[in-house]
């Protein structure tokens, strides 16, 4: 493809993402699928035109509004090829060709629209903070309530691309195994520095096409992810729930620990996606895990199996904002429900799921957000009114057996800007030894789910 073909192929597929209520990669995967002849290396430059649109989304629009210009997608296309490709007035003039293939010639509009921005760049001191760092409106007072006068850094830590992580599975190799597969494959991967079985790519890659993955000793899987997984320090031969299972990354993080001894059980509110995270299970080589299915979180099988667990994992629907670097579109056209219904269901959750563990045992309460409010607020809440759990700090946490806890808190808190690993955040209640069972939670029945069902978040694998 020329350059101007992948312009013209870039504003419909970004007209197409503007179009469709549903995230980005999903509507990024569907249009190629639906255009089979385009190649690899082109898709990846489209893709990377149109995402490179969504993260600099503010900025862009903040200057469309400054030169009175509507932010339709071909003038978003056209102004992030000047602002952040560094391209010139004439040299989008000449793409814009109505050649063959290529975008239709420019409009009188959008050539005033190319003059006005000629040798601009994407930040501008008059933005507002919130516009430099890309932090939608949404999201900016509980940001800065979180993040204080560090909310400019942190926010702006969110900016760039995600890196590719992986885990390996200690049940089909080791880190070594795994470093030596995939270099046979041409792809250089280093350990990370805070999962002991986590490696980074140097940049993209095939993965799942390799052997290594299709035999299950790599699963796709941000090092964060895996940080809050180990925070269950679930031990072979346990019970354990995993109770906002999704599509399993972290059951099977967990699975793999217990070394297939013991029992997982993954549930969620979407049988959908229990039944993609089987499949997964398989080729993990676990045969540890049950999935169940259940209808809200105070569905009568949390009552019948009240007290029974050694571990609880609470990976809570939440506002995603730890996931922006992966997921730019979120930002702006979040899907799923707001902070305003998703903080009532997280706590309703927790409150709930905490009812599975025995005395003695675990809750761990994760979220992919940075936000306190849906993180510490929520914990903080959780105990105030739970007196028979307290919280472990993180270093007591952490599995002996893996050495260094990844942090020294009594929660663990990820951010992109200090950890460079995707936004999360872990903390372990234990159930007092000698709590009742029948003290936990509520009743079926006394918390209503939001109207329009119970809220789904999009969390990395
Ligand atoms: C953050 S995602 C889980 C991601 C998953 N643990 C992983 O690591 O791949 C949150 C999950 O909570 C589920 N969920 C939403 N409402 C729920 C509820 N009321 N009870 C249980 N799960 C719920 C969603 O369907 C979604 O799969």
């Amino acid at each position: 493809m020329t350059p101007a073909a992948r312009l013209a192929t870039a504003t419909d597929l970004l007209a197409e993402v503007m179009d469709t209520p549903r995230p980005a990669d999903a509507v990024t995967s569907a249009f190629f699928r639906a255009r089979r002849y385009i190649g690899a290396k082109d898709r990846g430059e489209i893709a990377s035109l149109v995402y490179g649109v969504m993260r600099h989304w503010a900025r862009l629009h903040w200057w469309l509004e400054r030169v009175n210009h509507m932010p339709d997608p071909r003038a978003l296309v056209i102004a992030d090829c000047i602002l952040a490709g560094g391209r010139t007035a004439d040299a989008v003039a000449g793409l814009f060709n109505g050649a063959k293939f290529a975008p239709a010639p420019l409009s009188d509009r959008e050539r005033k629209l190319i003059r006005a921005l000629d040798t601009r760049t994407l930040n501008h001191p008059d933005q507002p903070e919130a516009v430099q760092a890309e932090v939608p409106e949404w999201a900016e007072a509980s940001m800065r309530a979180t993040f204080g006068d560090r909310f400019l850094a942190e926010a702006s830590g969110m900016l760039g691309e995600a890196p590719l992580d992986l885990r390996v599975n200690p049940v089909k190799g080791t880190r070594e195994d795994a470093i030596k597969a995939l270099a046979d494959a041409g792809i250089k991967a280093t350990p990370t520095d805070l999962s002991p079985v986590g490696l980074r790519l140097a940049g993209r890659a095939p993965v799942m096409a390799l052997d290594a993955y299709k035999s299950g000793m790599i699963e796709i899987q941000d090092e964060g992810s895996q940080l809050v997984a180990f925070m269950a320090d679930a031990q072979p031969g346990m019970q354990v729930v995993d109770f906002c299972a999704g599509a399993g990354g972290k059951t099977l993080a967990i699975a793999a620990m217990m070394e297939n001894k013991g029992r997982v059980v993954a549930t969620d509110v979407l049988e959908g996606r229990l039944t993609r995270a089987k499949e997964r299970f398989r080729r993990a080589g676990l045969h540890n895990i049950e999935t169940r299915a259940i209808k809200t979180e105070r569905d009568p099988w949390v009552k019948r199996h009240k007290g029974k667990f050694d571990r609880v994992v609470v990976d809570a629907p939440c506002s995603g904002t730890g996931t922006w670097r992966r997921n730019p579109d979120s930002r702006w056209r979040p899907l799923g429900p707001g902070l305003v219904e998703l903080l009532p269901l997280q706590a309703s959750i927790l409150d709930s799921a905490a009812r599975l563990v025995r005395p003695g045992g675990r809750v761990v309460y994760a979220t992919c957000s940075v936000l306190r409010e849906e993180n510490e607020g929520q914990v903080e809440a959780f105990l105030a009114s739970h007196p028979d759990f307290a919280l472990v700090p993180v270093p007591s946490a952490w599995p002996a057996a893996w050495g260094k806890p990844p942090v020294g808190t009594d929660m663990l808190r990820l951010t992109p800007l200090r950890h460079d690993t995707d936004g999360f955040f872990a903390a372990v209640l234990e159930r007092r030894a000698d709590a009742p069972v029948a003290e936990a939670g509520a009743d079926e029945g006394e918390v209503v789910v939001p109207e329009g069902g119970p809220a789904t978040a999009q969390p990395p694998a």
